[in-house]
C-alpha cells in the first residue's frame, strides 16, 4: 500500500489562536500554564484534521511556540550563556532568544533571525561558541509531543532538523571563530540519544530534514553527511527508521551525498519534477522514496492527475511498498483552511487548496495509486473540472496589460542622469544636513488602528470616518517626528494592513482573503494576496494619504511603496505564467503610482524591495543570473520614470546581503536603507569592496525586539560604519519599519538615534 504523508502543518490555528495566546502571554495577560495548554489544544486539533482527512503519516514536533529551529537550539543545549545565565525559566529563555528580553534586570537582545531558504518564514540561527558543547534536555520536545499524540490515539512521525542542516544553518557567535560544521562529532551523540528516546517512546519512523542538500555546499558540509548517516545506519536497531527529507529544490548536484543505507528519502517534485529520474537511479537497494507532489508553498489546487502520474512513475520502479506520496514541503507556508473564506468569489475559490484541503488531496492521491483511480473517480473528475475552469477563465487574461508589456523600450529602464547630477539637484530641493535621519516607513500599528480598520471593513464606520481617523494618525505621526527632530519624515503607513496585502487589494488581477494567514516569524503572520490574473492598476493607491502627509509636514515627506519583486514574492503567485511576467506587470502598475506621487508634490519616494534577495534561486548559475536580470529590471522599470530631482529610496531587510550587494547597487536607487544591526560587520565590508557610490543607511538598531538601544550603542554602530563609508553618504535609520513596536519604546529608541546622529553631525562639522 502507498502511504500518504504530510511533512508539517501550520501551527497558528484556524483563527491565529497561537499568535493571540503568545502575545497575551508576553503582555502578562495569560499565564504560562494557559499558554502551554493552548499550544497543546492546537496540536491535537491539527493532528485530528489530518487524521480525519485520511492522512497515513502525520507529523509531530512540527509545532513550535516561536520557531522550530529555536526549539532545537534549546533542546540540544545550544543556548548561549547570556540567555542560560539570565535566570529565566525554560519558556522565557526560549522567547528571550527569539525576541530579546528587557525586564526584571535582564537585558539581552534576540538571536539573529533570517529567511528560511527562499520563503517568507524566518528561523532563529543556531549561534555557536568555539568551545560549544551539546546536551540533550531532559524532556525533549520531540518525545513529549510524540507521546502526547500517542495518548490521543494518533501515531505520528516526529520531525527533526538533521544534524548537518542544523549546523550549516548556524553561525559562530559574535567574537567566536568556530566553523559550525566542525562541531558535528559533538552534536551526533545528542541525536543518538534523542532518536533512541523516540524509539523507546514508540516512534517507528522519524522525518529527518536535511534541506541544505538543495544548496551548493562547501566541501566541509558535504563531507559531514557520510559520517552522520553512517552513524545513524549503525544504530539502526536502536533508533526509528529515518526519512531523509529535502525540499525547496533539487538534489541532483549533491546526489552522491544521499545516504544509501536509509529507510526513505523525500524529494520536492513540485519545484523540481525533473529530478525524479536521477533520484530513482541513486536510491539504496531498499530505500523508499517519498514523492512531494502537493505544493507546500502555494495555494493552487493540485493537479491530481499529474501527481498520480508522478507517483506511478516511482511505483513502477520501486513497487507500492517503497513509495510514499507527500506534500512537497511542510504546509507551514500555506493558510489553515479554505473553509474560512466566506467572501471569496466561488469561481475563484474553487481554484484553491489550503493546508487542510491539501491533507485531503494527499490522501486521495495515495488511495488512487493504491486501489486504482476508480476508487476516487468522483474526486478526480471534480479536480479536472476545476483545473479546466481556471485554465479557460476570462478572469486571468487582460489583453491591454499584455499590449503595454510588449511596448516596453530599453530607455524605460534608465533615469535621465547619473547619480552625481541627480543628488546635486535633490540636495538643492531637500537641503538635508550631514547624517540625515529617517525611519523606514511604518510607525506602530496600534490596537486602535486595527480596531478602526476592522470596523471600517465590517461597515461599522463610513469611509469618510475612517479617512478622517487616518488623517489624524498622520497628523500625530508628523507631530511626533517634529518633536524627535528627524530629517526626512514618513506618514507612518497607518492605512495599511500590510505592505503587500494593501497593494494586492488595490490592484486588478488579485484575489485576497479574510483568514488566510501564514506565519512569517514568531507570532507575526501575513495574509498574502493571491495573483490570479494579469495585473493592472485601476486607480492611484497611495496618493491620497501621501499628499495629505506632505500638506501637514514642514520637512521632506517620503512617499512609500512596495516594489514589484516584493509584491510578487509575498503574494501567492500564479503558477501558469512565469514570475518575470508577473513582476513586469506589477512594475508597470507601480511606475504609474511613482509618477503620480511625484506629480502630487512628493520629492522623496521609497520603493521597498525586502524580498529581492529571497527570490534568488538557491543555487548559483544561469538561473540566478536570469532572476537577477528580470528582478533588477522590474525595480528600475517601476522607479526611473521620475525627474532627477526626485529622490528614490529603497529598503532591504530580513536577508543576508553580503553576497548580493552588486544586485542592490544595480537598482540605481539614490538612497538605500539596509538591515544591518544583527549580522555583525560582514555587510559593511562589502561597501568598501564594491566602492559603493550612492547614499546608504545601514540600520543602527534592530526593530524586531522591544529592547531600546542606548545612545552609546548607536554611536558605536555609526563609528563602525564610518570605517567603511564616507560621512557624506551615510544616513541614520533603524533596520526596518516600526509597525510591530509600541510607541513607548519607539520614541525612546528614536530619541537616542537622533542624538547619536547629532553627535556625529557636530563632530564632522568642525
Ligand atoms: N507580507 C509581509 N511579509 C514580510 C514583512 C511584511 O511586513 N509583510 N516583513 C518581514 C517580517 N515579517 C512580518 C510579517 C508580519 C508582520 C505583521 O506585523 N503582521 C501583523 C498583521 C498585519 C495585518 O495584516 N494586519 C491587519 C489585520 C489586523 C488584525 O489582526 N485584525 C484583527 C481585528 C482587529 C483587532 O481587534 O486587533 C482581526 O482580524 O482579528 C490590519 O492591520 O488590518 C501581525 O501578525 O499582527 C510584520 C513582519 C518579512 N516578511
Ligand atoms: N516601509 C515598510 C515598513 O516600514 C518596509 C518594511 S520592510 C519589511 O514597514
Ligand atoms: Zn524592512
Amino acid at each position: 500500500m502507498v502511504q500518504s504523508a504530510v511533512l508539517g502543518f501550520p501551527r497558528m490555528g484556524v483563527n491565529r489562536d497561537l499568535k493571540k495566546a503568545t502575545e497575551a502571554y508576553w503582555a502578562g495577560n495569560l499565564s504560562q500554564a494557559d499558554l502551554l495548554a493552548e499550544a497543546k489544544r492546537l496540536r491535537l486539533a491539527h493532528w485530528k484534521i489530518q487524521k480525519d482527512a485520511g492522512v497515513d503519516i502525520i507529523p509531530s514536533n512540527d509545532f513550535a511556540l516561536y520557531d522550530q529551529v529555536l526549539s532545537h537550539i534549546q533542546d540540544f543545549g545550544a543556548v548561549p550563556e547570556r540567555y542560560s545565565n539570565a535566570g529565566l525559566d525554560r519558556v522565557d529563555e526560549y522567547f528571550a532568544m527569539g525576541r530579546g528580553h528587557q525586564k526584571g534586570g535582564v537585558d539581552v537582545p534576540s538571536l539573529e533571525m533570517v529567511k528560511w531558504f527562499d520563503s517568507n518564514y524566518h528561523y532563529v540561527k543556531p549561534t555557536l561558541q568555539d568551545n560549544q558543547t551539546f546536551k540533550l534536555t531532559e524532556n525533549p520536545k520531540a518525545v513529549v509531543e510524540f507521546l502526547e499524540a500517542k495518548e490521543a490515539g494518533i501515531n505520528t512521525r516526529p520531525v527533526l532538523l538533521g544534524p548537518v542542516s542544523f549546523l550549516h544553518l548556524g553561525k559562530a557567535d559574535r567574537g567566536q571563530s568556530v566553523n559550525p560544521i566542525d562541531l558535528l562529532d559533538k552534536l551526533l551523540p545528542v541525536y543518538e540519544e534523542l532518536l533512541t528516546k523516540l524509539k523507546e517512546a514508540g516512534a517507528e519512523t522519524v522525518q529527518i530534514d536535511e534541506p541544505v542538500l538543495v544548496f551548493d555546499l562547501p566541501q566541509k558540509t558535504k563531507a559531514a553527511f557520510k559520517p552522520a548517516y553512517e552513524k545513524f545506519a549503525s544504530l539502526a536497531s536502536k533508533i526509528p527508521s529515518l526519512v531523509f527529507t529535502t525540499y525547496f529544490g533539487d538534489i541532483v548536484h549533491n546526489i552522491d551525498l544521499l545516504p544509501k543505507d536509509i529507510y526513505a528519502v523525500h524529494i520536492d517534485l513540485v519545484r523540481n519534477p525533473e529530478q525524479l529520474e536521477t533520484v530513482l537511479g541513486a536510491l539504496g537497494p531498499k530505500t523508499a522514496l517519498s514523492v512531494g507532489v502537493v505544493d507546500g508553498r502555494n495555494i493552487w489546487k493540485t493537479n491530481l492527475k499529474r501527481a498520480i502520474e508522478i507517483a506511478e512513475t516511482a511505483i513502477q520502479k520501486l513497487g507500492k511498498d517503497r513509495v510514499i506520496v507527500a506534500t512537497s514541503s511542510s504546509l507551514l507556508h500555506t493558510p489553515h483552511t479554505l473553509a474560512s473564506e466566506k467572501k471569496l468569489d466561488p469561481e475563484i475559490a474553487d481554484w484553491f487548496s489550503f493546508a487542510s484541503e491539501k491533507a485531503v488531496e494527499i490522501a486521495i492521491i495515495a488511495k488512487a495509486v493504491t486501489e486504482g483511480p476508480a476508487s476516487v473517480r468522483e474526486a478526480l473528475e471534480a479536480n479536472a473540472k476545476s483545473l479546466n475552469a481556471r485554465a479557460t477563465s476570462k478572469r486571468t487574461n487582460n489583453p491591454q496589460v499584455k499590449e503595454r508589456q510588449s511596448k516596453i523600450a530599453p530607455s524605460d529602464y534608465n533615469r535621465k542622469s547619473e547619480f552625481p547630477s541627480r543628488i546635486a539637484q535633490q540636495q538643492k530641493k531637500l537641503n538635508l544636513p550631514l547624517f540625515p535621519t529617517t525611519t523606514i516607513g511604518s510607525f506602530p500599528q496600534t490596537k486602535e488602528i486595527r480596531v478602526q480598520r476592522n470596523k471600517f471593513t465590517k461597515g461599522e464606520i463610513t469611509e469618510a470616518q475612517y479617512d478622517k481617523f487616518i488623517e489624524q494618525e498622520i497628523d500625530s505621526n508628523v507631530k511626533i517626528q517634529d518633536e524627535l527632530d528627524l530629517d526626512v519624515y514618513v506618514h507612518g503607513e497607518p492605512e495599511r494592513n500590510d505592505m503587500v496585502q494593501y497593494f494586492g487589494e488595490r490592484l486588478d488581477g488579485y484575489a485576497f482573503t479574510t483568514h488566510a494567514w501564514v506565519q512569517s516569524y514568531g507570532s507575526r503572520c501575513v495574509r498574502p494576496p493571491i495573483i490570479v490574473g494579469d495585473i493592472s492598476r485601476p486607480a492611484p493607491m497611495t496618493v491620497k494619504e501621501s499628499k495629505y502627509a506632505v500638506s501637514v509636514s514642514k520637512k521632506p515627506m517620503k512617499g512609500m511603496l512596495t516594489g514589484p519583486v516584493t509584491c510578487l514574492r509575498w503574494s501567492f503567485p500564479r503558477d501558469d505564467v512565469h514570475q518575470s511576467v508577473q513582476a513586469e506587470q506589477l512594475a508597470l502598475a507601480l511606475r504609474d503610482e511613482v509618477i503620480d506621487l511625484e506629480k502630487a508634490g512628493i520629492d522623496v519616494i521609497q520603493v521597498d524591495e525586502p524580498a529581492l534577495r529571497e527570490g534568488l534561486p538557491l543555487r548559483s548559475g544561469k538561473e540566478r543570473e536570469a532572476y537577477l536580470d528580470w528582478a533588477v529590471k522590474a525595480f528600475r522599470l517601476s522607479t526611473v520614470g521620475v525627474e532627477d530631482s526626485t529622490q528614490i529610496h529603497s529598503h532591504f531587510c530580513y536577508s543576508e546581503f553580503q553576497d548580493f550587494f552588486h544586485a542592490i547597487a544595480a537598482l540605481d536607487a539614490d538612497v538605500l536603507s539596509i538591515e544591518n544591526s544583527k549580522s555583525d560587520s560582514k555587510l559593511l565590508s562589502v561597501f568598501v569592496d564594491e566602492a559603493y557610490p550612492r547614499h546608504i543607511g545601514p540600520g543602527v538598531y534592530d526593530i524586531h525586539s522591544p529592547r531600546v538601544p542606548s545612545e552609546q550603542e548607536i554611536k558605536d554602530r555609526i563609528e563602525e560604519m564610518l570605517q567603511y563609508l564616507k560621512p557624506e553618504q551615510l544616513w541614520i535609520n533603524p533596520d526596518c519599519g516600526l509597525k510591530t513596536r509600541q510607541w513607548k519604546e519607539t520614541k525612546e529608541a528614536l530619541v537616542n538615534l537622533v542624538n547619536a546622529a547629532k553627535f556625529f553631525r557636530a563632530k564632522y562639522a568642525k
